[in-house]
Parts: C-alpha cells; structure tokens; sequence
C-alpha cells in the first residue's frame, strides 16, 4: 500500500466520514485527521458553540482555512465536514491533492445516525427529514462532481465499506494490480 495518495472522504452527516475515515487509515498505516475535530480542537470549542458566536459564516471560512491547510499534507486520510463541498475553492484542493471518496447514503439512514448526537447545529431544526433532503437535493451533485470514487455506505457496516475503498483504491492507483 506504498503508493496510496491522500485519501479524502467526504459525503452528508452521518454517512460515515469520521467512523471510516479512522478505520482506513488504521487499515493503511495513514494519518487519520477529521477537518470538524481539527477545527473543534483549535477553537477550544465545540461545533455548536462555533456556529452560536460565529455564526455558519464563521465555521464556513475556519473549514476553508483548515481544508486548504490539510490537503497539503502528504499520505493521510481526511474526513471533511459535510458541507465543505459547498465551496468551489474546497472542492478544487480536494480534487487537486488527492483521490476524493464520496461516502453516500440515505436520508433515511442519516435520520438513524444522527438521531442522538447534539452536536451538528444544522439539525437543530423540528423537521429534521426536511432538512436533510433539502440539503442532499443542494450538495448529492457537488459531492459527486467531486469525488473519483462513490461508495455506499448505507445497509452495511463501516468494515465492508473500508474493504472496498481499499480494492478500489488499489485499482486506481495500480489497474492491473501488477506487484511491484
Ligand atoms: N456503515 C455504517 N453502518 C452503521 N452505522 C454507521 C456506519 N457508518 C457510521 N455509522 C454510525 O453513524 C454515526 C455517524 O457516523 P459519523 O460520525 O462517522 O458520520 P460523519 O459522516 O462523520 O458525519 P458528520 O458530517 O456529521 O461529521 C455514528 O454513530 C457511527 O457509528
Ligand atoms: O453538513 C454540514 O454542513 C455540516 C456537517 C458537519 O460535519 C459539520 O461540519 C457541521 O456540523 C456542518
Ligand atoms: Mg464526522
């Protein structure tokens, strides 16, 4: 797996970026560094308590800053948050510093995931199901003109869908899977 470019996952909340994304880069000896938990750690703050003083403008230009700041890495897996595709100048650093795995699920399956956790602000809403499909009609085509791989992730556990990204991956970077 010597040759594995910068691996970054990206997808709506709750498909699965971060739960992945550390299991990877554990598979393929990488760094693993999650764009929210980066941001989170540096602001000493949480992502709602961001969103309360900042405001969604203020997350937005720190993911920026932080996406642009961690494509420049070598050999990691990232997660990024799940509306950093909404930036073109994000969605160009992805592209251009590495393979982009877009992480798709359901909306369905989204309610499941992010039932319990307080801590995506975006959620804050009653119609939580509304929200969920406005955005994915937004950001499902930004996620996929991005991405060079999609890989579903709903109906199965993470470990099957680290499976594949790895065979997948490894058939990109080597299509004949010759040994070196
Ligand atoms: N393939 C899967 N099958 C079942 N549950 C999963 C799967 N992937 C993730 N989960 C669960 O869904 C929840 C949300 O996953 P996770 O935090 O990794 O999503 P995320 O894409 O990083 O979301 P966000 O954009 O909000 O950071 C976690 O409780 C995780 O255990
Ligand atoms: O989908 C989104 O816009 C977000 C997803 C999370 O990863 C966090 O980046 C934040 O809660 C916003
Ligand atoms: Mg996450």
């Amino acid at each position: 797996m010597q040759d594995f470019p910068n691996l970054f996952l990206i997808g709506p909340m709750g498909a699965g970026k971060s739960t992945i994304g550390r299991l990877l880069a554990a598979e393929l000896s990488r760094d693993f560094v999650d764009s929210d938990h980066e941001i989170q750690d540096r602001c000493g703050a949480d992502i709602p308590w961001i969103f309360d003083v900042e405001g969604e403008a203020g997350f937005r230009e720190r993911e920026q800053q932080m996406v642009d700041e961690l494509t420049q890495r070598q050999g990691i897996v990232l997660a990024t948050g799940g509306g950093a595709v909404m930036r073109e100048v994000n969605r160009r650093a992805l592209r251009d510093r590495g393979t982009v795995i877009y992480l798709y699920t359901t909306v369905e399956q989204q309610l499941k995931r992010t039932a319990k956790d307080r801590n995506r602000p975006l959620l804050r809403g009653n119609d939580r199901e509304e929200i969920l499909r406005t955005m994915f009609a937004k950001r499902d085509p930004l996620y996929r003109a991005t991405a060079d791989l999609i890989v579903r992730t709903d109906r199965r556990g993470p470990r099957s869908v680290v499976n594949e990204i790895v065979r997948r991956v490894g058939r990109l970077v080597n299509p004949l899977q010759c040994k070196a």
